[in-house]
């Protein structure tokens, strides 16, 4: 029997917010001894929290860190410390420590001292360190008067004296100028292939990130992609997540894939798969079953709006065509809304996922029900809850399937009775129910075969 590798740090199914706002929600992943993960994601997705959470400086909301094994929370500080360094963005000191003191501060976790200069071995780890990481002609200056690069590899020299087994590093290369950049990604990949070292560093530049890492998270308050760097650059996922076009290849000569901006005078990209033909609209995981079904059935469709941080907005990202993206916590503007309608004259069906509907989102749908009334086919799916209730509900009379709806229409209204009266109103527009994923799949491929004869 093969054993499964133990795997050296263990995110499952954590989440995590600040004051009571959600920002990570179901995170998992596992990452095994010696792999060099590069975590990437736009300002504001997470990266940094994410790597809280694995160091263990803060604690997930729900779900559970392992380290090794067992979990982090157990471990105690010190005994973490020996197994895990972290790299921060920017470290800012109150005292005038020189270089040495500061990375002799990665010893404390091993000694008994302050500085962790005790022993002759510390005294040596240190010295090396420093030379590794280029700092040591640094050593007597002040780490406050150092320029930002410099400090950064201060930093970095500090985490080498702690001898970790993982190396978490928040964008190394960010105050690094080029030669610097390359110097410091080469050090991080030598300690990973001559020292075993796990490293997961959040990065900015895709393009450094596809050179130095084997294995890529793409992150946006959950996980996008995980996979490798020529799964996660894809010019489609990343113009999604990061709401940019992009160009993706091979430049001549060179073994990596290289992104750039797409060139002025370049046709605009074209995409794998057709245009897509089917809308969903979804938000607070409502629209997880459908979306996988119709991924499963390959069948393309965009999404939209939805707000960055709902889950339904990561897993759009990844399964959808085209995503309309609203920022976080914000009701839907004016400028995302045309989108959607701009969107709803180019599709053949629309699909209205089983969603709360809040001030922020009753646009939408009243959007929805002006598509409806123009022509546009709409289902509107209902939740498995209710699908679950409709086969005891058909040998009923049609009068208490009728108030069932009705019920669940009304317990997914928080506007006060507007939600429920679109949702009624799209109803005497035509739009057709599916009490079930399977059947709401079964409606889009009768529509889209429709409407291609
Ligand atoms: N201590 C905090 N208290 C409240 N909100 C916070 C705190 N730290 C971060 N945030 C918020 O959480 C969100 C994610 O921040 P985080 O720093 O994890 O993202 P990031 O992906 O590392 O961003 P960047 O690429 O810009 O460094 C941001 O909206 C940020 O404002």
């Amino acid at each position: 029997m093969v054993e499964k590798p133990i795997s050296v740090l263990e995110a499952q199914e954590v989440a995590f917010g600040y004051k009571q706002q959600a920002l990570l929600y179901d995170v998992s992943l596992s990452i095994q001894a010696g792999e060099m993960v590069g975590l990437l994601g736009p300002n504001g997705s997470g990266k940094t929290t994410l790597l809280r959470l694995l160091s263990g400086v803060l604690q997930p909301q729900q779900g559970r860190i392992l380290l090794e094994g067992r979990e982090l929370r157990h471990w105690g500080r010190r005994k973490a410390a020996q197994r895990i360094a972290v790299v921060p963005q920017e470290l800012h000191m109150p005292f005038a420590y020189t270089v040495e003191q500061m990375v002799s501060l990665g010893r404390t976790p091993f000694t008994s001292s302050f500085w962790g200069t005790g022993r002759p071995q510390d005294r040596e780890i240190i010295q090396e360190a420093m030379q590794e990481a280029g700092v040591a002609p640094l050593s007597e200056r002040i780490f406050n008067e150092l320029s930002g690069g410099e400090r950064q590899r201060v930093t970095i020299a500090m985490a080498l004296a702690q001898q970790p087994a993982i190396l978490l590093l928040d964008e190394p290369t960010s105050h690094l100028d080029i030669k610097y950049q390359i110097e410091t990604l080469e050090l991080v990949q030598q300690l990973n292939r001559q020292r075993g070292m796990t490293v997961i560093a959040a990065m900015h530049d895709l393009n450094l990130a596809s050179r130095y890492f084997s294995r890529l998270l793409l992150f946006q308050r959950g996980i996008v992609a995980d996979a490798t760097p020529t799964e996660v650059l894809e010019p489609g996922l990343l113009s999604r997540v990061y709401g940019v076009q992009v160009q993706v290849g091979i430049l001549r000569g060179a073994e990596h894939l290289s992104v750039l901006p797409p060139s002025q005078d370049s046709p605009p990209l074209k995409s794998k798969q057709p245009a897509p033909r089917v809308h969903l609209i979804a938000g607070g995981g409502s629209g997880e079953l459908v979306m996988r079904a119709l991924a499963d059935a390959r069948i393309s469709f965009s999404a939209g709006a939805l707000n960055i941080g709902d889950s339904d907005h990561t897993l759009a990202l990844r399964l959808a065509e085209d995503v309309i993206t609203e920022q976080p916590y914000t009701p839907i503007s004016a400028g995302i809304l045309e989108q959607v309608r701009q969107r709803l004259q180019q599709v053949d069906l629309l699909l209205l996922c089983p969603a709360a509907i809040g001030p922020g989102n009753l646009p939408l749908f009243q959007e929805a029900l002006q598509a409806a009334r123009r022509g546009l086919p709409v289902v509107l799916v209902t939740a498995p809850s209710q699908a679950a209730c409709a086969p005891e509900l058909s040998q009923e009379s049609s009068l208490d399937t009728e108030q069932v709806l009705q019920q669940a229409f009304a317990a997914r209204d928080y506007t006060g009775g507007a939600g429920l009266l679109c949702l009624q109103q799209l109803m005497q527009a035509g739009a057709i129910i599916a009490s079930s994923t399977a059947a709401a799949l079964d409606e889009t491929r009768r529509h889209i075969a429709y409407a291609l004869e």
